[in-house]
């Protein structure tokens, strides 16, 4: 049986708020991109920390990107698929392709399991960028992606980065922890069960 590890709304909220930091003095993103579903709510609460006082709030675009599906007989643990499937993209030719040229994007997602999801997102967005500053002759502007997860599985990875983000500190995950399974609190049946459950453990994420 896969270890659960429950994870409440207040241990997000905290862990965006103490990332922000390290996220605004490293980064300075202009943009975030959002991995929906599980990455929409990070993003959204990461969004106030980010707001610094005279500056407008950093805009949030979001893609759409699933790998797992529930398989077996239990209703929390999802087993992964064999493709990334896409939900939602950008639109390539519109303004929301053009806002990334030259800026520094925070990519936001959750988990960090087997890598496959945030491998697919950096390959496939760096590779658009790149054709959209090709075709609007701004191939001189550097793109840079970052990428902000609240949860990494120390494991071995199926999906790899770019050597510049892992390498450059372009990755920044909250909490490292082992291979277990987490249940997010926006995916709670009965969200008091769950924070009685995440109350219950001895390790607290
Ligand atoms: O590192 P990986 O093994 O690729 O797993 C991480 C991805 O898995 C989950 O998405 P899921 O496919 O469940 O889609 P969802 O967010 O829409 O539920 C999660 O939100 C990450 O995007
Ligand atoms: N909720 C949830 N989704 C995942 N997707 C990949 N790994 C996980 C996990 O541990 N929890």
């Amino acid at each position: 049986m896969v270890q659960k590890v429950y994870v409440t709304y207040n241990q997000v909220h905290k862990l965006c708020q103490e990332a922000a930091v390290t996220i605004l003095n490293e980064f300075k993103p202009n943009l975030m991109i959002a991995i929906g579903g599980g990455g929409y709510v990070p993003a959204r609460i990461l969004r106030s920390f980010l707001k610094t006082p005279g500056s407008p709030n950093i805009p949030i675009q979001a893609i759409g990107l699933s790998l797992y599906e529930s398989l077996g007989t239990d209703t929390e643990v999802e087993e992964p698929g064999t493709k990334v499937t896409r939900t939602q993209w950008l639109d390539l030719s519109s303004l929301e392709m053009s806002n990334l040229i030259g800026k520094n994007v925070l990519i936001v997602d959750e988990v960090d399991d087997t890598r496959t999801t945030l491998e697919y997102a950096v390959r496939e967005l760096q590779k658009d960028v790149e054709i959209a500053a090709k075709n609007l002759g701004r191939s001189a502007e550097e793109t840079k992606f970052s990428i902000f997860v609240l949860h990494n599985k120390d494991k071995e990875k199926k999906g790899t980065l770019p050597k510049d983000v892992l390498e450059g500190n372009r990755y920044i995950a909250a909490v490292t922890l082992p291979d277990v399974w987490i249940n997010y609190p926006w995916e709670a049946v009965d969200i008091d069960e769950h924070d009685r459950q995440a109350a219950q453990q001895t390790v607290q994420q």
